[in-house]
């Protein structure tokens, strides 16, 4: 493998923000990359500069750090020409040695420059192109070539790279506040959370055990599923709670209109992450609802079992296909987890109801006395896992 020595990362919209909240967004996001690779990191001129002791566990790590929108190693020399070229010459020798480079290939040269030097950014291509053809007798294609191979001059440091390797974008992980996290062993709410992470935000996700109505399995998975989400928090504390919820589901299916169960759940899960997200300062919940895809999730449902919370429910998903959401739940690492059989939920009844009226849930919710088992769901403690 080439001896790179440096990886240059890059990162957008938090460089479209003014110059506080720049410095603060970058501080964060430094900070949260020093905690995912426990190594020195710099900001400097809109890159960071990253110097890890293994490159290939760094790239990785790197992958899931928000904010990022790019990074490459690079290898680095000093802005002299001499060394500019006895670099790339062994730079394209090791390309050549890989197969990435050889005389039916093209490439091109990109060269960007900050500083003050005595040559343009189009003579050090030109310059850096000829070294390259010299080497390697590939040829040059401004247009369309096979490869680029990057040159950027910072001063009196040049650093050489060909692999641009996309980040996962969004926002540094904790610069836009705490939000309660509603999280189940499914395929949606994984992606939801995701999502609300990538945008900066800190999660706690909470989980409901319907135990005995769902299976030991059932609440392993969603723990599992945790620790992966928990690997997109480098920098930030993530935290997992569950709470028994299975008493209070019982009273639903005991006082309550059967086919209203689903909707009774729904409406005291949304309660009790309200309850959570006092305690723990959190602004906004957060659930992997999509308009339309199951029974609970039809625009009258969604209005019912949000009627007692004033908080705002996000839900990231509402719009997306499952299609999308299970590619989405593939890339980061969720999907397979997810998808482990675990029995279901035994306390959904025949035909529940897709289109609850306002008013029936509200009286069904103080039939089976909703705020006082919830607060009682909340008291009897959660039991946190992460
Ligand atoms: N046991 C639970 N604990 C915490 N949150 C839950 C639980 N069950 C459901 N939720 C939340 O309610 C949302 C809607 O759940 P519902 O069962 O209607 O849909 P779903 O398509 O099965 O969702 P998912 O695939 O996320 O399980 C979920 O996306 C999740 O955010």
């Amino acid at each position: 493998m080439l001896a790179y020595d440096v990886i240059l990362a890059r990162y957008g919209e938090v460089g479209l923000k003014s110059p506080s909240v720049r410095r603060r967004f970058e501080k964060k996001l430094v900070h949260n990359i020093r905690s995912a690779l426990d190594c020195r990191a710099t900001v400097r001129n809109g890159r960071i500069f990253i110097y890890p002791d293994n490159m290939e566990e760094a790239l990785e790590g790197l992958s899931k750090i928000f904010g990022l929108v790019s990074f490459s190693p690079a290898v680095t020399t000093e802005t002299e020409f001499e060394s500019i070229e006895d670099t790339l010459r062994r730079y394209t020798d090791e390309l050549r040695s890989e197969g990435l480079i050889n005389t039916r290939t093209t490439f091109a040269v990109r060269c960007r420059r900050t500083g003050q030097h005595e040559f343009t950014s189009q003579e050090m291509a030109a310059f850096a192109g000829s070294v390259i053809l010299k080497n390697t007798g590939a040829s040059v294609d401004l247009g369309n070539p096979d490869m680029e191979i990057h040159i950027e001059v910072r001063d009196q440091e040049t650093y050489i790279y060909h692999r641009v390797i996309p980040g996962p974008g969004g926002l540094p992980a904790g610069t836009q506040g705490k939000v309660v996290a509603l999280l189940s062993g499914g395929i949606d709410s994984p992606v939801a959370a995701y999502l609300m992470m990538r945008r900066g935000c800190q999660v706690i996700a909470l989980h409901m055990d319907n135990t005995p109505f769902t299976s030991p399995e059932a609440r392993d998975k969603t723990e599992k599923i945790a620790e992966k989400l928990a690997e997109y928090s480098a920098g930030v504390e993530f935290k997992f709670r569950t709470f028994s919820y299975g008493e209070y589901l019982e009273k639903c299916r005991e006082s309550g209109p059967e086919r209203m169960t689903c909707v009774l759940c729904k409406l005291g899960m949304y309660t009790l992450a309200e309850m959570v997200a006092r305690e723990e300062g959190a602004l906004a919940i957060v659930d992997g609802s999509s308009l339309g895809q199951v029974a609970s999730q039809t625009l009258p449902n969604l209005l019912a079992t949000r009627m007692n919370v004033e908080m705002p429910v996000l839900s990231p998903l509402i719009g997306m296909d499952k299609v999308e959401i299970e590619d989405l739940a593939r890339k980061i690492g969720t999907y397979d987890i997810s998808i482990i059989p675990d029995g279901g939920c035994s306390a959904v009844p025949a035909h529940p109801s897709t289109a609850a009226d306002p008013q029936r849930v509200l009286d069904a919710a103080r039939d089976i006395d909703l705020k006082n088992e919830i607060i009682r769901v909340l008291e009897s403690g959660s039991e946190r896992i992460m």
